[in-house]
């Protein structure tokens, strides 16, 4: 092996996400089979024993990609020299918890690791925040890390792309290589908007294949409720499907976009779609050469246009409470 490994750091390692992903990144997902990663973990002090509990798992695979696992509780170290970062710690939401107290717990965390990332990242450094909520935190990160290029910072709304995927394919009867240009717009969260009136299935809209009724009363809010239909069943939140969107958001990213297809990212909004410029939401993206692109010169229908400002006028209330609240 002569390439020099890249540095991946992962935080909330320790936790049921971590678990999930850290097997595949090493095993040379994220990346492609010819790129060895050296893993570097972060966690809580009180978390670090299960990290390295973890760690061992990954010697005893003897993943020949793997050059190294580290560990570490403080994000300054965590963070050097870091190529692509996975953001997944984060504060969950406990009982009798508003939305702003956990705002604020987050911004407790991701303020600080933006400021390391700014530190101590390699010119290259690629950023995907996974911990909720998502959009906010990427921001909160991205808001202090001003000598690194906003476009690093991204918040994953994948998962969210690849259950409107199998919903869809299982309403038509299509297998998921049918479809192409799905897209999820907004926030990560129960207003984000899976929109079909782009998307193609063996090459003809999908809106027009399916009733309007079930579109708009089964498909959006089945999709954008998803995350709570699974703690419902699971009894804990989605964790390898979260897992595995991560490892599709990077490996789109670095590797690209198939020819006539796109991804859906929450990247920083440059006014496209009438999205305030700074806010990171999500849209329908290209990706090549390792660079994203917002898609341009899309259609926006009066039904998306209201469910698209609906979610983005939830992020402009959540970036509103976080500078409030000092954070940005
Ligand atoms: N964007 C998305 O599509 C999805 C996001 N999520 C979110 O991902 C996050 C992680 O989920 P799970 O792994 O299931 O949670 P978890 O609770 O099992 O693990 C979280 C881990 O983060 C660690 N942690 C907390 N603060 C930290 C800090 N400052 N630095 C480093 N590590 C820290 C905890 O010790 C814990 O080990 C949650 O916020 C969850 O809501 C989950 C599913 C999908
Ligand atoms: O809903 C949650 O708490 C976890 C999540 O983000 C998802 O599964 O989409």
């Amino acid at each position: 092996m002569t390439r020099t490994p890249v540095n991946v750091t992962v935080t909330g390692a320790a936790g049921q996400i971590g678990y999930a992903l850290l097997f595949r990144i090493a095993s040379g997902h994220l990346l492609g089979p010819d790129t060895p990663v050296r893993l570097r973990l972060l966690e809580i002090p009180q978390a670090v024993k299960a990290a390295e509990g973890t760690a061992m798992e990954l010697d005893d695979c003897a993943f020949p990609l793997l050059a190294g696992v580290d560990i570490f509780d403080d994000a300054t170290a965590a963070f050097d020299g870091v190529n692509v970062a996975l953001l997944v710690g984060a504060r969950p939401r406990t009982k009798g918890m508003e939305r702003g107290d956990l705002l604020e717990a987050n911004g407790g965390i991701f303020k600080p690791q933006g400021a390391a990332i700014n530190a101590g990242a390699a010119d290259d450094v690629r950023v995907l925040v996974v911990g909720n909520p998502a959009n906010t935190n990427a921001l909160i990160a991205q808001a202090h890390a001003p000598d690194v290029p906003a476009a690093r910072f991204t918040a994953m709304t994948r998962l969210d792309h690849n259950r409107a995927l199998s919903q869809l394919a299982a309403k038509l009867s299509v297998p998921v290589s049918a479809i192409r240009k799905m897209t999820i717009w907004g926030n990560h969260s129960a207003t984000q908007y899976p929109d079909l009136y782009h998307t193609e299935v063996n090459g003809k809209i999908a809106a027009e294949q399916v009733e309007d009724g079930w579109l708009r009363d089964e498909f959006i809010p089945t999709v954008a409720k998803r995350g709570a239909a699974i703690i419902e069943a699971r009894g804990a939140s989605s964790a390898a499907s979260a897992a595995n969107a991560a490892i599709d958001h990077i490996h789109t990213w670095v590797h690209g976009t198939p020819e006539g297809d796109w991804t859906s990212m929450a990247v920083v909004s440059d006014g496209s779609y009438g999205v305030p410029e700074g806010l990171i939401s999500s849209f329908p993206v290209v990706a090549k050469g390792g660079e994203w692109e917002i898609v341009q010169g899309l259609d926006i229908n009066d039904f998306s246009r209201q469910r698209i400002d609906a979610s983005v006028a939830e992020l402009a209330e959540e970036r509103d409470a976080v500078s409030s609240l000092g954070l940005l």
